[in-house]
This record gives C-alpha cells, sequence and structure tokens, in this order.
C-alpha cells in the first residue's frame, strides 16, 4: 500500500503518526501533501513520511488515499486527486465531518472507493475512538484496511453511515469537552489551593482512571458512581452540586449540538 495523505493538518498528522508509531504503515510508504508549508514541515517531523507537491501527485502515486482537508475543501481536493489518478482506481478514506458517502463519491470518479470515518485526535497516543462506514463500490479488503488502519490508533467499530454524525457527537468532538472538564476540574483543584501543575496532573489522572474502570470492568457507570459515593460523605455534596448545575443535560445538549452541526455540514 502506498498511503497518501491530502491534508497534513491536526487530524491528518495525529492519525498517520498514530499509525507510525503502532507499525501499521511504515514512513516511506507514506506521503503528504499540504499547501500550508508549516503544516507539511510539522507533519513530516511528526511521522518522517515523504511529501508531493499537491493532490494531484497524491493521486498519481498513491493507492490509498487518507483524504484530511476542511470540509469545504474536500471537493476540490477529490477532484485534483482524481486528475493525477488519471482513470486508476483508488482508495479514499475520508475523515471529513458531515460529508456524506453520496456527496463524496459525486465528487469523485466512479472507480474512486470511499470509505468514511470519524477519528478522534487521542489517535495521536494510540488512544483514538473511531467509527466507519463504506461505500457500495468498496470491497471486503477495503473495509479490512480501513479497520486495521484506524485500529492501529485506538478502538474502531463500523457502524451503518445514519450513525457516524452521532459518533462525531460523541467522540470526534468529544476529547474537547473532556478537555474542557479537566482545566475545569483543575480549576477547582487551584480553588482549593492545589498548584496548577499538580491540579491539571490529577485530574487527567482521575479522568484516564475512571475511563480505564468502565472500559476494563465493564460496569455501568451509574455503579462505578455509586461505589465512589458514600452516604452523607464528599462525593454527594459534590454530585447534587452538578446535578443543580445542570451538567448532565449539558452534555446531552452539547453531544446534540455537534450532531445537528455535523448533519449541517452534510447539507441535511
Ligand atoms: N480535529 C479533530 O479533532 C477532528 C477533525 N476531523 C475532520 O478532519 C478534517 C481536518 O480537520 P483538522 O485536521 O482539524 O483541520 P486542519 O485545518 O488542522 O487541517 C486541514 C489541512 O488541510 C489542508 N488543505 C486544504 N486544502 C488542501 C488541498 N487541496 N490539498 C492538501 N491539503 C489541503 C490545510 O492547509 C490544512 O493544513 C476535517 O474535515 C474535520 O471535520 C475529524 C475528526 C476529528
Ligand atoms: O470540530 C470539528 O468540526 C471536527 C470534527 C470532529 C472534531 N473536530
Amino acid at each position: 500500500m502506498k498511503l497518501g495523505v491530502i491534508g497534513c493538518g491536526k487530524m491528518g498528522t495525529a492519525l498517520v503518526q498514530g499509525a507510525v508509531k503502532a507499525g501499521a504503515v511504515t514512513a516511506e510508504d507514506i506521503r503528504g501533501c499540504d499547501p500550508v508549508a508549516a503544516a507539511l514541515e510539522a507533519f513530516t517531523a511528526a511521522t518522517g513520511a515523504q511529501t508531493a507537491a499537491d493532490a494531484a501527485e497524491i493521486g498519481a502515486t498513491c493507492d490509498t488515499i487518507l483524504l484530511a482537508t476542511k470540509p469545504h475543501d474536500v471537493a476540490a481536493a477529490l477532484k485534483l486527486a482524481a486528475k493525477g489518478a488519471d482513470g486508476q482506481p483508488r482508495l479514499v478514506i475520508s475523515i471529513a465531518a458531515g460529508l456524506t458517502l453520496t456527496t463524496l463519491q459525486d465528487s469523485a470518479p466512479e472507480n474512486f472507493r470511499i470509505i468514511r470515518t470519524m477519528p478522534n485526535t487521542p489517535a495521536m497516543v494510540g488512544q483514538g475512538a473511531t467509527a466507519f462506514c463504506r461505500g457500495a463500490n468498496t470491497t471486503a479488503e477495503d473495509a479490512a484496511l480501513a479497520m486495521q488502519l484506524l485500529s492501529s490508533v485506538g478502538h474502531t467499530i463500523e457502524v451503518p453511515e445514519r450513525l457516524i454524525n452521532a459518533v462525531t457527537g460523541v467522540s470526534g468532538s468529544g476529547p474537547a469537552y473532556i478537555y474542557l472538564i479537566i482545566e475545569a476540574l483543575a480549576d477547582g483543584g487551584v480553588k482549593a489551593g492545589l498548584g496548577r501543575a499538580d491540579a491539571i496532573k490529577l485530574a487527567a489522572q482521575t479522568v484516564l482512571g475512571a475511563a480505564a474502570m468502565v472500559m476494563e470492568t465493564g460496569l455501568h457507570p451509574a455503579v462505578l458512581k455509586d461505589m465512589v459515593t458514600s452516604p452523607g460523605g464528599t462525593t454527594i455534596a459534590a454530585l447534587a452540586e452538578m446535578e443543580n448545575h445542570g451538567v448532565r443535560a449539558a452534555m446531552i445538549a452539547a453531544v446534540d449540538a455537534a450532531v445537528r452541526r455535523a448533519d449541517e455540514l452534510g447539507g441535511s
């Protein structure tokens, strides 16, 4: 496989860096292009990959293309890649929020096989959460390749396309919600007298540990919450405040807003 990356920004770099680190692809088999020189430099420094002049060169030289531009740049990038491919078939893995398989296929030649994914930035450290769905003309080998590449950087599932925007709302955008929670949790610690660095480490490790408990015990989060919550103790006092301030409703509304925005980006 020759993997071409069109758009070497935050997510393209995070995914490729994670996949190289995991040994799923070797840097010599990857080339990236980006009109922003600083982005391309950061990408090659992080991944060890080669560069290409533009999407047309990627289309001409790579059988598998990771399409990682912003959604509004996707159609132009695909057209350039198709020009370079000059009739040769290609597998395209898109990570663009909102853009449907139909929209992507409409901007590409018929022999471009499309896989639509929604990864997240923790892929950079091998802790990603990704879902993908595939276009009608993809093969079982294409799906296996996408699964291998994406699962090298974290937990990956295949879903029907109608659920991809829900995945965007939970795990695609989700790391940002959790960073906000970590920052706020640390702020609470600083208010109570902890140094900033200690507070951030304690907050982040608490999120990491709580997530590991959910994944490793398989217990419902409510059961794990009850294990922390002593009758008349500190935790129930804090949880009551969280409920008073609508944290649960705020999280559901946040996911809902992200899903609606992904729908809008896709034109529905
Ligand atoms: N940032 C995130 O956490 C996630 C982002 N995504 C999706 O990933 C995509 C990229 O997002 P980011 O990495 O955050 O954006 P970014 O702005 O960091 O990267 C996009 C890059 O594409 C480049 N680009 C634009 N047109 C190009 C072209 N014709 N050829 C080559 N490169 C071109 C830009 O110069 C830029 O460096 C978006 O579609 C987004 O919806 C998906 C999941 C998570
Ligand atoms: O904010 C965004 O639109 C992208 C998609 C998911 C995460 N970042």
